[in-house]
């Protein structure tokens, strides 16, 4: 086979790499290497398993400080695909500590590459790369701490070296498969004899690195195998316990803040781990996909569809597919800001709502903590977009510019904006007529592409489905007036479990909810929320999904306010009563749910970034009243059980809302429908209609569409 000489990726520039699996090319590369500067760039591959250049590769390696690794490997570094689990881009530093665990040397790599893989010895072994000298490590005793996993922070202890690799500024969806691949193949590998250090050398086989393969079940049996030989002692492991030494795989205690995942130390209690399961994640669809895509590529991408389309699903996968600290998640109200675990919009401008003058917004946004938020953003999320006003995001344009010193839309930042214009349009003071962000005068100069999503994925009913487009476009029918008003026939209350009533104004929620409660009989139960910052009940409250006093009595309706286990129907909206309420000063309430799950609730905690940066808890039971709740706040939600009274409509889209939070037709119960209160925007209406004509050409030709874009912008 004839050698093949490439360019290298990552900036390994001016270095040969030969590809070959015959004994020339081997050799050749064992030349090159030997050529190589000592100590100097990684350079050469080879693919061959010849005894003799495999020893000869060793020595290299072992004495003159050369990498040898595989060619495959390298080459993909920078490819990585949304599902991969064993490589990273993240910050990376590299501590080597003395035998107290204080770090003596400390490297950092901005923008490294991380890999796990194997060696040739099928050991794990853990590369960091950052573009010059990658650093390999075994992991054959680790610990892995993973605490902060889901802010992009891990770090890896190396026991045996006393090293430990710290990992920052990494997508944590991303983090997250990587620490769970990382975990179990460990856990898996546990079960394998180790090759001692003689037997390595005497073995003359050449030095290799193969990226890990994905996360299989066999992976997971052997784990689980492994945790089941309860109370077995373990068999030696490593030089460490050989020599009875095993205090530095101690060093991080069971209750340290610090500790989560640690291995084998742990592997040494299997009887009080769970079972493992391969992590089934729900995957994004086709064109769900697409946009991700579009977003990872960097550009500015505003992303609509229909209610239940999963847009704020697949925009929670773009916020864990981000670097967390220059992504800022925030969306136009704080009930869809909870969902995609962000903020308010208005919350990270920290401009108030915006109705100052420029020069004073300005002012405002150069506030210690609010500037740093401003500076430090490269990715900026907005989820329920129609509810942002035009002007609010022109001003934020402005200070994005100024702060940012930057000529470019936005400051530069990219946006990745969402929501539907057909539903709820921007809060307006009096009966003046909203103006919607489309309306803006920088959105065209801001959105580089514009994309929908057309698989609604909340309902599943075909004729549900069509029934609701036709309302979304202010179409109805004579068959769709015949369907809804059935509906108010329905009878939808199942096991004690209610209709939730969605109302039009917010003070009626108030009052039903507390009516109901009052007339229940029995003890009133009274759950108190734990914040972390009592003085700032206010700013939780509004961003929490849960109130800080929770009153309940047995038969109180109720709504999961969280994802506590999707695959049995336990997510957020989940409608239920409570049946009793568990003995014991906790008292826990126990609640009878529509999917027939019954379950004591325990508290749950929610975290919130405020402005400046500081982060916020509440910690309190994961329910809320459900007799009735307002549109505004189910916007974004799914809801099972819904009962509607349109008389009091006062927006268009309202209706809209209203009736696409049901996820069946069979839970609807529309009270008193009259097609008059279901309208449609026309400017909205004409907004899509020419993105529409747009997005034509975008399949067509997306550069095309881009530039074509790009010049229509400059002359706006
Ligand atoms: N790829 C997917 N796989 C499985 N479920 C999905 C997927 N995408 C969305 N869903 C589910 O569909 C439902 C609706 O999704 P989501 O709330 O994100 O829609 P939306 O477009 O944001 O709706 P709205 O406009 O009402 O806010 C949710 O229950 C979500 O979990
Ligand atoms: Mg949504």
């Amino acid at each position: 086979m004839a050698a093949k000489t490439f360019r290298p990726p990552l900036g390994l520039w001016g270095r040969s790499y030969i590809h070959g699996s015959d004994a020339t090319s081997h050799v050749l590369a064992i030349v090159l290497n030997a050529l190589s500067p000592i100590g100097g760039e990684p350079a050469f591959v080879t693919i061959g398993w010849k005894l003799f250049t495999g020893i000869f590769e060793r020595c290299l390696s072992d004495f003159l400080g050369v990498c040898v690794f595989t060619i495959e490997k390298t080459a993909g570094l920078s490819m990585l695909s949304e599902e991969d689990g064993a490589e990273l881009q993240c910050t990376v530093a590299v501590e080597r500590l003395n035998a107290s665990g204080q770090a003596l040397k400390r490297q950092l790599l901005r923008r490294a590459h991380v890999t796990l893989g194997r060696n040739e010895f099928q050991e794990i072994v853990l590369r960091v790369h950052d573009g010059k000298v990658p650093q390999t490590f075994t992991l054959r005793e680790m610990q892995l701490f993973t605490r902060f996993a889901r802010d992009g922070k891990s770090t890896i202890r190396v026991v045996p070296e006393n090293t430990q690799v710290l990992i920052s500024d990494c997508p944590p969806d991303r983090l997250r498969v990587f620490l769970k691949t990382l975990s179990i193949k460990h856990q898996a590998w546990q079960g394998k004899t180790p090759v001692g250090d003689r037997a390595k050398l005497l073995s003359g086989i050449p030095r290799s690195f193969e990226t890990i393969s994905p996360l299989q079940q066999k992976d997971i049996q052997q784990a689980n195998e492994l945790r089941g030989k309860v109370n077995a002692p373990p068999p030696p492991r490593g030089p460490a316990e050989r020599h009875g030494n095993r205090s530095a795989g101690r060093q991080v205690k069971r209750d340290s803040p610090d500790y989560n995942e640690c291995s084998p130390v742990k592997a040494l209690h299997p009887a009080k781990k769970p079972t493992l399961h391969l992590p089934i994640g729900r995957k994004l669809s086709k064109e769900q996909s697409q946009v991700l895509r579009a977003v990872l590529s960097g550009k500015n991408v505003f992303f609509t569809g229909s209610a239940g389309t999963g847009k704020s699903f697949l925009l929670k996968r773009i916020v864990g597919s981000l670097p967390p600290k220059s992504t800022y998640a925030t969306a136009s109200t704080g009930v869809a800001a909870c969902h995609i675990g962000g903020t308010t919009l208005h919350n990270f401008a920290g401009i108030g709502c915006g109705s100052a003058p420029l020069e004073r917004c300005l002012e405002l946004a150069r506030r210690p903590g609010v500037l740093q938020q401003w500076t430090s953003c490269r990715h900026l999320i907005i989820d329920e977009i129609s509810m942002v006003e035009a002007q609010f995001f022109d001003k934020l344009e402005a200070i994005a510019r100024s702060i940012r010193r930057s000529t470019q839309p936005f400051g530069g930042i990219q946006l990745v904006v969402c929501g539907d214009f057909l539903q709820l349009p921007p809060v307006t003071k009096g009966s003046s007529k909203p103006n919607f962000c489309f309306q803006a005068r920088s959105w065209r100069k801001c959105i580089h592409l514009n994309m929908e999503l057309t698989d609604v994925r909340r309902q599943t009913d075909k004729r549900f489905i069509s029934i609701l487009q036709a309302v979304r476009l202010g179409r109805v029918t004579e068959e769709v007036t015949a369907a809804l008003m059935k509906s108010a026939y329905h009878s939808i209350e199942r096991d004690g479990i209610l209709a939730t009533r969605l109302c039009t104004h917010k003070d009626d929620v108030e009052l039903t909810n507390e009516n109901k409660l009052q007339q229940l009989p029995g003890p009133v139960h009274i759950f108190q929320a734990v914040d972390s910052d009592p003085q700032l009940v206010q700013t939780i409250d509004s961003q929490s999904p849960v109130g800080q006093v929770l009153r309940l009595r047995v038969g109180a309706q109720v709504m999961l306010t969280k994802n506590l286990d999707v695959q049995r129907g336990l997510v957020n909206g989940a409608r239920g009563v409570i049946i009793s309420f568990q003995p014991g000063s906790k008292g826990l309430p126990v609640v009878r749910f529509l999917c027939g799950v019954t379950e004591a609730m325990k508290p749950e905690r929610w975290v919130f970034k405020t402005t400046g940066g500081l982060y916020l808890s509440r910690q309190q039971l994961p329910l809320k009243l459900a007799w009735a709740i307002s549109i505004h706040k189910s916007q974004g939600m799914t809801l099972d059980c819904v009962e509607i009274s349109l008389a009091r409509v006062f927006e268009s889209g309202q209706a809209y809302v209203a009736l696409s939070r049901a996820s069946n037709l069979q839970g609807l119960r529309v009270m008193d429908f009259d097609p008059r209160v279901v309208r449609a925007d026309p400017d909205v209406l004409l907004f899509y209609r020419r993105l529409r004509k747009e997005q034509l050409l975008q399949q067509g030709s997306m550069d095309e569409f881009v530039e074509r874009n790009n010049k229509e912008n400059q002359l706006v």
